[in-house]
């Protein structure tokens, strides 16, 4: 696993004037239809798995340069996450790719003759735009999801992770299929140029100010987008949570990858009567993780570059509330400390910026409703959120306020797990992947009717010149009659009792005929005792 003898490529944008024929060849390559064969999506799922695991020492170097991550989250968040994605979407391929058949409910008995099926198309030739914070798994991902569905794609990683955007081309155009998977490096301009052509998706993951550069180029030509993007992500901490508890997990969401996470909380809104104990368990909690001091630690990461370092370190300028914990800076190593600031307004910068570093807000309010209306007031639609509380406290958080994804009890576990969906809502993001997602993100789920020829003696009823009598037959059969009356009451009429009665009080068919069978067996064999008796 040793990354010290590996060699890093110096950062190479892709020439310009490369970009709209990398595109124009991911369209081509697509058109042959070669990439909705499944043994072959299988295939270069598989070259993947060994590519990464071939280049496991220069993908975990390239991340020490770039973010300073450790070997442990490089492995964990990255290398293994991504092995495992390979081997999840090799495993259950098969069975995603194939057609599904559209039986009762969605299609009614009148029409099971017509062979109703869903057929998972590839949507084409997609592009896949990359994020600096996990520069591999935000990348990588999306591309399995891709190679799963069926299709052709271009990356292109962040500028800002210049090693691994090297490395990961390098690994991909040598050990995937060249003209279907191709890596362009660059910027803006770069990012532009492939943005001026067609896609017949745009994976974005990456800022909100970004996201919308992306959503309205995308627009113009009608593009679907899957937008993955941030928030200020709330956590709630009520006099009813395990402090000690509560204290460690918000830790470590701020300290892995050195806070520079998508869900990582933004701040945390706090019963003010804990606030005091609170702050000594984070102390307790960062001692612990941190005997040394978090500067001297090998597993804490650095800030990716001095604009971000600037950015956060801003954040911490600007506020008008006490450090309780951590505070401390260094611009030659972007070490940034884990920090955490008392404030007392939502107007402060510790509230109003996304941090996307290791440093949050402690917002002390006085009941869970004013927690409530602050989280609300901040941002309604963040990608995550985190509660700490009773088990009802829990589910009322829940209840009021949405978000991507939310963990009880715990900082990022919702988002932890590779195969689970992940995304966020309203303006923290569009769509979903992993796991299945990821496969069904990049496939067009395309209903096929077929109607036999002999059925047009039944469906003659449709062509002109039209029957009104035998269009009230049609309906007769074939719309169903409401159980319900114009205030939305259920109508307890002849056929409800009918129904109820005969149906031994079942709700569907399939019960009815249950509760019979069950009611015929007891009969028989109480019938069966008494004659052995
Ligand atoms: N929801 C998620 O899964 C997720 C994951 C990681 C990061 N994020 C969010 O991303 C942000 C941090 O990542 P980032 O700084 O890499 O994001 P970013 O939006 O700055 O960059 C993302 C990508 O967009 C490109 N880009 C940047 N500026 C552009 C422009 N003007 N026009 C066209 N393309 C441009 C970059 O080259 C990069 O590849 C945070 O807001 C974070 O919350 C979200
Ligand atoms: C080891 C044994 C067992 C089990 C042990 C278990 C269950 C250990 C669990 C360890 C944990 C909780 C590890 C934490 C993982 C964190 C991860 C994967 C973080 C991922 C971060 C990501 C994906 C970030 C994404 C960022 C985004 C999207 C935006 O920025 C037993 C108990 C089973 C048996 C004994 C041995």
């Amino acid at each position: 696993m040793a990354a010290k003898d590996a060699t890093l490529p110096q950062f190479e944008a892709t020439a310009l004037d490369l970009i709209p024929k990398v595109a124009s060849a991911a369209r081509g390559t697509f058109r042959t239809h070669k990439t909705k064969k499944v043994q072959w999506r299988i295939v270069q799922l598989r070259k993947l798995y060994w590519a990464i695991e071939d280049f496991r020492p220069r993908l975990i170097a390239a991340l020490m340069h770039d973010l300073h991550k450790s070997e442990f989250e490089a492995v964990l968040t990255e290398i293994d996450w991504l092995l495992k994605d390979c081997m999840f979407m090799i495993k259950h391929l098969n069975d995603f790719a194939k057609d599904e058949k559209l039986g009762s409910p969605a299609v009614p008995i009148t029409y099971s003759m017509m062979n109703f099926r869903t057929r998972k198309e590839p949507l084409g030739a997609v592009l896949i735009i990359g994020p600096y914070n996990y520069p591999l798994q935000l990348l990588l991902a999306p591309l399995i999801g891709a190679i799963g569905a069926g299709c052709t794609a271009v990356l292109k990683p962040s500028e800002l992770t210049t090693a691994c955007a090297m490395v990961v081309k390098e690994m991909i155009e040598t050990r995937l299929d060249r003209s279907a998977f191709t890596v362009v490096n660059g910027a803006i301009p770069e990012t532009n140029a492939l943005l001026a052509e067609k896609w017949d998706k745009i994976f974005f993951t990456g800022s909100d100010v970004v996201g919308k550069i992306v959503a309205k180029k995308a627009a113009e030509t009608l593009t679907p987008v899957c937008l993955e993007l941030g928030g200020k992500n709330p956590a709630f901490v009520t006099k009813n949570a395990n402090l000690a508890l509560a204290a460690r997990r918000l830790l470590w969401g701020k300290t892995h990858n050195s806070g520079q996470v998508c869900m990582s909380q933004n701040y945390v809104l706090i019963d003010k009567q804990v606030v005091p104990a609170f702050t000594e368990f984070l102390k307790v909690a960062y001692k612990d993780m941190f005997p040394d001091g978090a500067k001297a630690s090998p597993d804490l990461g650095r800030i990716v570059n001095a604009r971000h370092f600037h950015r956060i370190k801003k954040m911490l300028d600007d506020t008008k509330g006490k450090v309780v914990m951590g505070g401390e800076v260094d611009e030659a190593e972007l070490y940034i400390e884990p920090t955490a600031v008392l404030v007392s307004s939502t107007d402060d910068s510790m509230i109003k910026e996304e941090s996307f570093g290791p440093i949050f807000a402690l917002y002390p309010v006085n009941s869970l409703d004013d927690a409530l209306n602050v989280a609300a007031s901040v941002h309604r639609t963040p990608l995550s959120l985190y509660t700490f509380g009773s088990k009802s406290e829990n589910e009322r958080v829940l209840n009021e306020m949405t978000s991507g994804g939310a963990t009880l009890n715990d900082s990022f576990f919702h988002g932890s797990v590779n195969t689970v969906p992940f995304g966020g809502v309203g303006d923290s993001g569009w769509g979903s992947y992993r796991g299945k997602a990821s496969f069904d993100c990049f496939t067009h789920f395309r209903t096929i009717a077929e109607t036999p020829s002999w059925a047009d003696k039944i469906l003659r009823v449709r062509y002109m010149p039209y029957d009104m009598s035998k269009m009230r037959l049609l309906a007769r059969l074939t719309t169903p009659k409401p159980n319900f009356d114009r205030s939305g009451s259920i109508v307890r009429g002849f056929s409800y009792w009918v129904k109820l009665i005969f149906g031994l009080g079942a709700s569907s068919a399939k019960g009815a005929l249950f509760r019979w069978l069950l009611l015929l067996a007891v009969n028989y064999l109480l019938k069966a005792s008494r004659a052995a008796r």
